[in-house]
């Protein structure tokens, strides 16, 4: 009896400390916002709005942020107020407050559970590092994305993008989604690590297939319970088959990566004794440039961890741009044709002032990421320190992420918001707004953590579009196809487009 009543209490105690832990105190920590002003947007039990973001069943798993505006009773708010597990969450929509975290971006650090499985296997690379040792990554890094050396990766990007594009195996089934990610893989292995993907199989699979499927398979894992909960440090122990089947996966996809690293640093060095330039700057090309002699392990890794880092945040992003921006095109058959004019009467070997005249294609680029871009909120961050955002007083240990997404598509800065019109790029009616209201604006983020690959992202979007506008005609939208959203690696289209494709006659 004692012991039944033992566990009743034990039961008992657990739900109590549940419903102080998920409930009251959460509902307390939201209470200290709401006193400043901030209307309470839902408080939503334990997950808080993961719930909404990991509904995979929605529509658009991003809707609240993205339309709030378009909600007449939080238009004029300055953040949406909900709750993240068992904190606050602030997700600012007011775009002088956006800013103004931006710019205090060292009073927090990125909120860990989405991506913890792949940062205990692939390191914390660039975006999910922090402090210092961000600090002096970025520093290194940025010298890949100057102005001048991006402008050398143009021959590499159109050369993979033809090529990637000619090994089309079905035209009459071209999934576009998972074509465009895998000419950004291509292109991504060859600028960030110096190789040829077609020099190396992992597993019997292209590397990036390797690295897509080991994704995919340590993303699985970490859905069960038990590592989910126990953590990297219980995986590693390998007590269980599958942890062990994991990790030996994980390593051996690592192993393969760091052979093609291997191999990069032996020509490289080699290219370096000769005097020999290579033909595009790659992590490995600029380390031994700048005397590092690369011989030590601890080297090898943080350049393995750097590639997996800048190969994600490039090529998923980019496709899912890539992705809309071909949709808007097929949907909008007169800017297709625009865009056609442009591209056909490019010289065959068009050099990166040519890709600069293309106004037309750089005005869908910039609407496509205005409306429907694959980046609309940011990784939640969770305040490190008290401090303030505008008049609000922001405590330790809150979560606060911006809708970026909220302001591109609100009416009160763009006219008729939810149309895609390029137009609005080449009348200028769109810049003068962003003259006036600089953070109404802000795709690729802004303040020091900003997007390191943006003018990448715009050379290699636009050379992409151009090889498959010179490949292929004007293809038809699916009947069937419908216009969902969700988040998966990043924000993008929920149901595969699949285009049936019809090469030009001169091709
Ligand atoms: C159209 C495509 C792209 C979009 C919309 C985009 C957008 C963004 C945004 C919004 C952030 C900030 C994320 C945050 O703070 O939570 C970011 C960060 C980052 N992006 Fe991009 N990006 C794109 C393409 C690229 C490309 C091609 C690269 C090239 C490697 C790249 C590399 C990075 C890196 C390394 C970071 C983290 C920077 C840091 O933490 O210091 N992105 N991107």
């Amino acid at each position: 009896m004692a012991f039944l009543e033992l566990i009743g209490a034990s039961i008992l105690a657990f739900i109590i400390f549940l419903v102080i832990k998920y409930y009251v105190l959460t509902k307390m920590a939201m209470r200290f916002y709401a006193n400043q002003g901030i209307k309470e947007y839902k408080y939503y039990p334990v997950t808080g709005m993961a719930k909404e973001w990991m509904d995979y069943s929605s529509s658009d798993n991003l809707k609240t942020i993205k339309y709030i505006k378009f909600d007449d009773k939080f238009k004029g708010e300055d953040a949406i107020l909900s709750n993240l597990l068992d904190r606050a969450l602030l997700i600012f929509t007011n775009p002088n407050l956006i800013n103004e975290f931006l710019q205090n971006q060292q009073n927090y650090i990125k909120f860990e559970a989405p991506v913890v499985g792949f940062k205990q296997f692939l390191g914390n690379g660039i975006a999910l590092e922090e402090g210092e040792k961000w600090k002096s990554k970025r520093k290194f890094i940025s010298k890949l994305f100057k102005f001048d050396v991006v402008v050398n990766y143009l021959n590499s990007i159109r050369k993979i993008s033809k090529m990637m594009l000619d090994r089309v195996e079905n035209d009459s089934n071209f999934s576009v989604q998972k074509s465009f990610e895998a000419i950004n893989s291509a292109i991504s292995v060859q600028i960030f690590m110096g190789a040829n993907i077609d020099d190396y199989k992992i597993d019997g699979k292209n590397p990036y297939d390797a690295i897509d499927t080991m994704c995919f398979e340590i993303f699985q894992h970490y859905l069960n319970l038990i590592p989910g909960i126990l953590g990297e440090r219980f995986v590693k122990l390998k007590l269980r088959k599958s942890d062990r089947i994991i990790c030996e996966k994980v390593q051996y996809v690592r192993q393969q990566m760091k052979n093609i690293i291997l191999d990069t640093i032996k020509r490289e060095k080699s290219h370096a004794e000769q005097n020999k330039e290579s033909e595009n700057i790659n992590i490995i090309a600029l380390l031994i440039k700048e005397g590092h002699k690369l011989d030590e392990e601890k080297e090898i890794i943080d350049i393995l961890e750097l590639t997996f880092s800048l190969y994600f945040a490039s090529r998923d992003t980019l496709a899912s741009v890539l992705t809309m921006m071909l949709y808007y095109l097929i949907k909008n058959p007169d800017y297709f044709k625009l865009v056609e004019k442009e591209v056909l009467s490019l010289p065959q070997n068009y050099s990166f002032s040519d890709i600069q005249k293309l106004d037309f294609l750089q005005a869908c680029f910039k609407e496509t990421i205005r409306i429907n871009t694959s980046a609309p909120i940011l990784f939640t961050r969770e305040a490190k320190v008290d401090h303030k955002i505008g008049n609000y007083n922001i405590q330790k240990g809150t979560y606060v992420n911006v809708g970026l997404i909220s302001n591109q598509i609100d009416e009160t800065y763009f006219k008729d918001p939810l149309t895609f019109n390029p137009n609005r790029w080449l009348d200028h009616s769109a810049e003068n707004i962003i003259k006036e209201n600089p953070f109404v604006y802000l795709p690729f983020s802004g303040g020091m953590r900003n997007c390191i690959g943006q003018h990448l992202a715009n050379l290699q979007a636009k050379i992409v579009l151009v090889e498959f506008v010179k490949k292929y005609q004007i293809p038809q939208m699916p009947n069937d196809f419908v216009l969902e959203f969700v988040i998966k690696q990043n924000y993008q289209i929920k149901n595969p487009l699949i285009l049936n494709l019809t090469k030009r006659q001169a091709y």
